[in-house]
């Protein structure tokens, strides 16, 4: 359904040259859900606007639904829906102007245009709003319309930029709900972007994270996590020799074991105020290894008062890829918005 080769995007104003996106190359196949996941400003946009022919590469070539985009963008266009990240409707029209007028735009004849309204507004929850003016929709129900109007051409592809960013907890799960259902519905191909580690996570089968301007992995969670992270065991371990503790975890997660693993004693082996050691453990199958950490060190004569086991997560893969946290970064750029 897509196929790009080192598709680049630089960016002039005066002086100044933003390498936006630097030589990306993908596939991706009918029916796939895929999330490029990344921080702000890694290039997740202007990839998707380079893919929906909305933007002209820089160098790079990309062949869309068939068609190339540089020579080809109408039909590009006409074979997908792309849902921006600002809204999409005329604040001041009725949510069933706004989807009709989609499907004027489309060329598609009134009966046509009207029938696919009505579906798409039962099938997104938007019966009962039609005749609402779009800004006195929730976020939830904007979003949600934006949807219905990048479905309006049956598309067999689906670009999606940040969803749900801006939405609460409980609009972006249903907005989820809804593109699910929807991808069912019309059996289509899906590419979003996201700086949400657990949408992509539980949502995307796979995640191509993208970070300044580069595809730095491509895999499903599972496999990313695998690859690129660990489970960590948290323990505190009664006792003050930090070297005992190392001694009776290697039994568990040292090179000889069946899932090495690396075991620290941070502050410098030093017990914390309670007594004691916080030792953290990195391995594979964090749950199942939990007992036995337990086991191995209460039989070199050691009592552990409190353990608890973390799986790895994206932010994890990410954190182990570039030295930094997505989590972080989202958090820090919140606070300077
Ligand atoms: N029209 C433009 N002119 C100049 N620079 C641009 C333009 N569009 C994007 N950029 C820059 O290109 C880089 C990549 O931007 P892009 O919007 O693709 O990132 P992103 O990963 O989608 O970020 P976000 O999550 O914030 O949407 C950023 O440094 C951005 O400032």
């Amino acid at each position: 359904m897509i196929r790009a080769r080192g598709l680049t995007k630089t960016f002039t104003r005066g002086k100044d040259t933003v390498e936006a996106v630097r030589g990306v190359d993908i596939d991706v196949a009918e029916g796939e859900l895929v999330a490029f996941l990344g921080p702000n400003g890694a290039g997740k946009s202007t990839t998707l606007r380079m893919l929906t022919s909305l933007l002209q590469p820089t160098a790079g070539t990309a062949t869309v639904a068939g068609y190339d985009v540089g020579t080809h963008p109408a039909q590009v266009r006409a074979r997908l829906g792309f849902i921006g990240q600002g809204n999409g409707g005329g604040f001041s029209y009725q949510v069933r102007d706004e989807l009709h007028n989609q499907g004027r735009f489309y060329g598609l004849a009134p009966a046509e245009y009207k029938r696919r309204a009505s579906d798409l507004v039962e099938a997104l929850e938007l019966g009962g709003l039609e005749k609402r003016t779009v800004q006195s929709l929730s976020g939830g129900q904007r979003r949600r319309l934006d949807v219905a109007l990048g479905l309006m051409n049956h598309p067999p592809l689906l670009f999606l930029d940040e969803p749900s960013t801006g939405l609460d907890p409980h609009a972006r799960a249903n907005l989820w709900e809804h593109i699910v259902a929807m991808r069912e519905r019309y059996g289509m191909t899906i590419v979003l972007t996201t700086h949400y580690l657990d949408e992509a996570d539980d949502m995307a089968e796979r995640v191509v994270v993208i970070d300044h301007g580069q595809i730095i992995a491509d895999a499903s969670p599972e496999a990313l996590k695998r690859e690129h992270a660990d489970d960590v065991l948290a323990l505190t371990v009664r006792g003050d020799s930090a070297e005992a503790v190392r001694a009776a975890l290697g039994t568990v997660v040292g090179p000889d074991a069946p899932h090495p693993g690396e075991v620290t004693v941070p502050d410098g082996g030093t017990p914390a105020a309670d007594g004691g050691l916080r030792v953290r453990v990195a391995t594979t199958h964090g749950a199942d290894r939990l007992p036995e950490a337990i086991e191995a060190l209460r039989l070199a004569g050691l009592t552990t008062t409190s353990a608890a086991a973390r799986q790895a997560s994206l932010d994890d893969v990410f954190l182990n890829l570039t030295g930094r946290s997505l989590r972080e970064e989202a958090t820090t750029q919140a606070v300077a918005a």
